[in-house]
């Protein structure tokens, strides 16, 4: 008898390359989803690429999303039953994807991710996250059964959606060190190989600081595979520990805080060399983080955020209360000690 039930789910089919836009049917095709799309966009992701993709079937339905909410959640549910669709393609960056990812959820349908912009690993995971109510961390959600990303359309969107996602993936080290703090004092289930993977992905992306460079499609390869293996680390985790720690609990409480401040990646990026500070303290890694995140050209300040030190203070000191995942934030950093950490590493 096994005690233990493994699930992993992962997509099947991934397809990135330049041009690709136009093999999206064809990858649909694939992985045996067949019949009518409803395609899930926004705004300039439904000029850029939705109306590409639309083309390549007979018939398509799409609705276009402006904010992420459960109202345009349920909104597309509504249109999937009413236009009786066979599966969801979202098109865009993560506000799509994810609506239409927690709708094929309720729905009980396949769902294919078309990412216009490499923003964070949202896009290729099975994790949706819409704000409702005081919640902001991702939960569990259809993951996607195929990811295709053009790396011509995604070497155009804007450079810092770009930098975002590789902020997203630098804040990978602490959200391991997080996990494994877990793990040993709170007996917290730990993946040897999901916090490998996770860590890797961050060491190479680090690594190949220099292709990543505004104009070189190269850049939107090296983001891709590496958001694709991130989500692939949470998958085998059956969470997001692979990739959240404490660093995206302060994300998390900068948008209740300050909402729209800043990208999610840059966001974690950030707070993510404060972390490190409190993990290892003023001759640790943080400025390993820092120097990163400054490599690729993403904010290291929360003044670049375009958020306020006292903000910044009161998120480190209040986001271990907001969900059930214990880090190096343990139940709660004192003012002071956020004061401090926030200081010595130039975050405030
Ligand atoms: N599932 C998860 O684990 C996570 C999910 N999220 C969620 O993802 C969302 C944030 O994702 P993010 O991608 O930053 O947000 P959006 O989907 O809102 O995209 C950001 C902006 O970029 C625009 N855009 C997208 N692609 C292109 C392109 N190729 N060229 C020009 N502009 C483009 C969008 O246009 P337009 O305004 O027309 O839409 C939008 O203005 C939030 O809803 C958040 O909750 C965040 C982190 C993790
Ligand atoms: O953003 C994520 C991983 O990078 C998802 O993490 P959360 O579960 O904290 O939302
Ligand atoms: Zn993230």
């Amino acid at each position: 008898m096994f005690d233990k039930l493994a699930w992993i789910r992962l997509p099947r089919n991934v397809v990135v390359g330049h041009g690709v836009i136009d093999e999206t049917a064809a990858a649909i095709d694939e992985v045996h989803l067949g019949g009518t799309p409803l395609i899930v966009t926004s705004p300039t992701p439904r000029r850029i690429a939705g109306e590409r993709v639309a083309e390549q079937f007979e018939a398509s339905v799409t609705v276009t999303v402006e904010t992420a909410s459960f109202a345009a959640v349920e909104r597309v549910i509504e249109a999937a039953r009413a236009e009786e669709v066979d599966f969801l393609v979202g098109v865009g960056g993560g506000k799509a994807i994810d609506i239409a990812k927690m709708a094929s959820d309720e729905l009980g349908m396949g769902f294919v991710s078309v990412p216009t912009a490499a923003s964070h690993d949202g896009i290729v995971s099975g994790r949706g996250s819409v704000p409702e109510g005081d919640t902001r961390h991702s939960v569990a959600a259809e993951p996607p059964l195929a990811v295709v990303a053009d790396t011509e359309i995604i070497a155009d969107a804007p450079w810092r959606l770009t930098t975002a996602g590789c902020a997203d993936i630098i804040s990978n080290y602490t959200a391991v060190r997080d996990w494994e703090l877990a793990h040993r004092l709170k007996n917290v289930e730990y993946s040897e190989y999901a916090g490998a993977l996770s860590q890797m992905t961050a060491e190479m992306l680090v690594g190949n600081a220099d292709s990543i460079k505004p104009g070189l499609e190269e850049s939107a390869w090296i983001v891709v595979k590496a958001l694709v293996s991130s989500g692939v680390a949470m998958s085998i985790a059956g969470s997001s520990r692979p990739a959240s720690g404490a660093e995206h609990l302060i994300s998390h409480q900068l948008d209740r805080i300050a909402p729209g401040a800043a990208l999610h990646g840059h966001q974690v990026g950030v707070a993510s060399v404060v972390t490190e500070y409190l993990h290892s303290g003023s001759a640790g890694r943080w400025r390993n983080v820092r120097d990163a995140l400054a490599d690729i050209g993403a904010p290291t300040t929360a003044d670049e955020l375009g958020i306020t030190a006292e903000d910044f203070v009161e998120a480190m000191t209040t986001a271990h209360e907001i969900r059930d995942r214990y880090t190096i934030l343990g139940d709660g950093v004192s003012r002071e000690a956020a004061v401090e950490a926030a200081t010595v590493t130039g975050v405030i």
